[in-house]
């Protein structure tokens, strides 16, 4: 299978190279200065699964054919219209796109730019992150990809990328004929992580050791879970009852990517997550008055970002 990775971060970095790793043949669509660390030092992995150090094909934008079975497209929400203007010269008639950015609302610009045909569902369960000097950190086990066709088909090209998936080391990847509805539950798990580690600015466990951390936690779970209910996307029991769990762990150290790049002092994914969930809480008539909080202080901290008043690290 001829794979296009867009992006060598976090996610495009992790599974990219777990799939070349597979058999796949694989280059990477990258902007200057990743191809620049690429060439020079590889693609570096470390992870729970075995560490690499991959000799990989990078492409620059205006390089890319077509003649890829798939596109991973692995960028922030907050670059995806450069990236489709960089994937657009490699799409040729049998390519498919997979997406593994978090939220939803990318699909419809993707289905819009490509073609419904073009474009599958995708989510990644993982805690990965890209150092600054260029190493793919996988953070802990969680390894998980799950992807499939929009309207529920096991197609041939999905089967296919599941196959070779599953020689993959250190990834779990699993071909579903509900994409949508695992979209709204990941959207339900990250976005209740996201409100509460960025706007609490701790982990999962140190929320739930301070007082009232559990409650506010399964509040936001439960707000959200009528969020995608109001959109036709029930939270099945054993879904609550996991998250429950997790949200109530007071040893948990779990964080999100939001997080991370916050206390980084990156760019944040705020209106594609938060304000997408803030929308839908409105337009659900869900209690709202947490996501507003979640959203005004992630726009906060945009602003003061942008006039480079972050606090030194
Ligand atoms: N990290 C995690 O643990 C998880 C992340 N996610 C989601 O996955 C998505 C990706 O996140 P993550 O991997 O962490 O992000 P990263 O920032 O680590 O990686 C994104 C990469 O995309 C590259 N990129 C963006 N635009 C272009 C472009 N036009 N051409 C070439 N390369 C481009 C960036 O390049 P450059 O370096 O040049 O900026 C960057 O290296 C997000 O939606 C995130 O929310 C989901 C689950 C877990
Ligand atoms: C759900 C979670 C926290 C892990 O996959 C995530 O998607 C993220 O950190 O962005």
């Amino acid at each position: 299978m001829r794979i296009l990775v867009l992006g060598a971060g976090a996610l495009g970095g992790y599974f990219g190279g777990r799939l070349q790793q597979a058999g796949a043949e694989v280059a990477f669509l990258v902007r200057p200065r990743r191809r620049e660390q690429l060439a020079r030092d590889g693609l570096v992995i470390e992870s729970p699964f075995g560490n690499a150090r991959l000799p990989v094909r990078s492409l620059a934008a205006g390089e890319a054919r077509p003649g890829w079975d798939l596109i991973l497209l692995t960028c922030k929400a907050y670059d995806l219209d450069d990236a489709i203007a960089a994937i657009r010269p490699a799409i040729g008639p049998g390519t498919a796109i997979l997406p593994v950015l978090n939220g939803l609302s990318h699909i419809d610009t993707l289905r819009r730019e490509f073609g419904a045909g073009a474009v599958l569902g995708g989510l990644a369960k993982i805690q990965a992150t890209l150092t600054p000097d260029g190493v793919v950190r996988q953070l802990n086990d969680w390894r998980w990809l799950t992807f499939g066709e929009l309207d529920g088909a096991m197609s041939p090209r999905v089967e296919a990328l599941a196959a070779l998936a599953a020689r993959a080391e250190g990834m779990v990847a699993t071909a579903v004929p509900d994409i949508l509805q695992r979209l709204w539950e990941k959207l339900t798990h990250l976005g209740t992580s996201a409100i509460g580690t960025v706007l609490l600015r701790a982990n999962t466990g140190e929320i739930a050791r301070s007082p009232g951390g559990v409650g506010f936690m399964h509040r936001v779970l439960e707000r959200n879970a009528a969020i995608a209910a109001a959109n036709g996307h029930p939270m099945p029991d054993a879904f609550l009852a996991e998250f429950r769990a997790l949200f109530a762990d007071p040893r948990g150290g779990y964080a999100t990517s939001m997080l991370r790049d916050l206390e980084a002092g990156g760019r944040i994914e705020a209106d594609h997550i938060l304000g997408f969930l803030l929308r839908a809480a409105r337009e659900a008539g869900v209690p709202h008055e947490i996501h507003e909080a979640a959203f005004l202080h992630a726009k906060a901290y945009e602003q003061r970002r942008e006039a480079g008043r972050l606090p030194r690290g």
